[in-house]
């Protein structure tokens, strides 16, 4: 299989207002360590060859060093600040990747996704051009309007997560784009651009910490 450059842009430029905590949850303890810790942490054992692209609030760099130096080897890693939404986020991460490479875009604040979801992520983005992983809905699902609500077929709708993961000629001019609110992950950007988007399995424990108590299902999940 063909070799690609590996970089992870890790975004972690937001205020975590639904957490309601002075510190911005990427930062937060979790099992003992920051919960960007494990989240940069599950990169760089992935791959020996990973770079990582982190992304945080500009007022944040020095914890966000202080994340680093918890390494017993810091991983070599870009600082870049963090844009007013989560897409002005990834785009000034992506200002850095200059090759062809193959680039995950991933939340900060999912720490606990495993390596191999990041090497099929990998594999799946050079066969197709993007990977993008997904779970099943678990809940019955309703479609809400001004009017009433109705039922919907839960079946023809998945919960999408990140790692997302691209191959850098189908990601960087997608972000050429004008911001428009609609785009919600890089996946809604690049399929704006004509792209079809390859969903690939992701893991139910690849949750997304935005309110306490995912921090309290987070560390139960870490301790087994
Ligand atoms: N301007 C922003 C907003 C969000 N993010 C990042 O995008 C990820 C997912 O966003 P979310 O969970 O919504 O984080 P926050 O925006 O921090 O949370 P909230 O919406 O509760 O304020 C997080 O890692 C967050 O730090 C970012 O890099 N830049
Ligand atoms: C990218 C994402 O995590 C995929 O589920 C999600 O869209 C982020 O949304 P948020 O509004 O920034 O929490």
């Amino acid at each position: 299989m063909e070799q690609r450059k590996k970089i992870a842009v890790i975004v972690a430029g937001g205020a975590g207002t639904r957490m309601g905590s002075a510190t911005p949850k990427q930062f937060l303890e979790l099992a003992g360590r920051p919960v960007l810790y494990h989240t940069i942490a599950a990169f760089v054992n992935a791959y020996a060859d990973m770079q990582v692209v982190l992304v945080v609030p500009e007022a944040h760099f020095g914890p966000a060093r202080q994340v680093l130096e918890g390494f017993a080897a810091p991983p070599p890693v870009t600082l870049v600040k963090g844009g007013e939404t989560r897409f002005h986020s990834v785009k000034n991460g992506l200002q850095t990747v200059q090759e062809k490479a193959v680039v995950f875009v991933h939340d900060g604040v999912r720490p606990l996704l495993s390596a191999a979801l990041i090497h099929s992520c990998y594999e799946q983005a050079l066969l197709h051009g993007n990977a993008i992983p997904v779970t099943d809905v678990k809940d019955s699902l309703r479609e809400v309007n001004g009017t009433g609500n109705k039922a919907v077929n839960r079946e023809q709708f998945r919960i999408i997560q990140t790692p997302q993961t691209f191959l850098s000629e189908q990601l960087l001019p997608a972000f050429e784009l004008p911001y428009d609110p609609l785009f919600t992950d890089e996946a809604t950007v690049v399929e704006r651009l004509g792209h079809r988007i390859h969903l690939v399995a992701g893991e139910e424990s690849n949750i997304k910490i935005t309110r306490p108590l995912d921090l309290v299902i987070a560390q139960a999940l870490l301790n087994g």
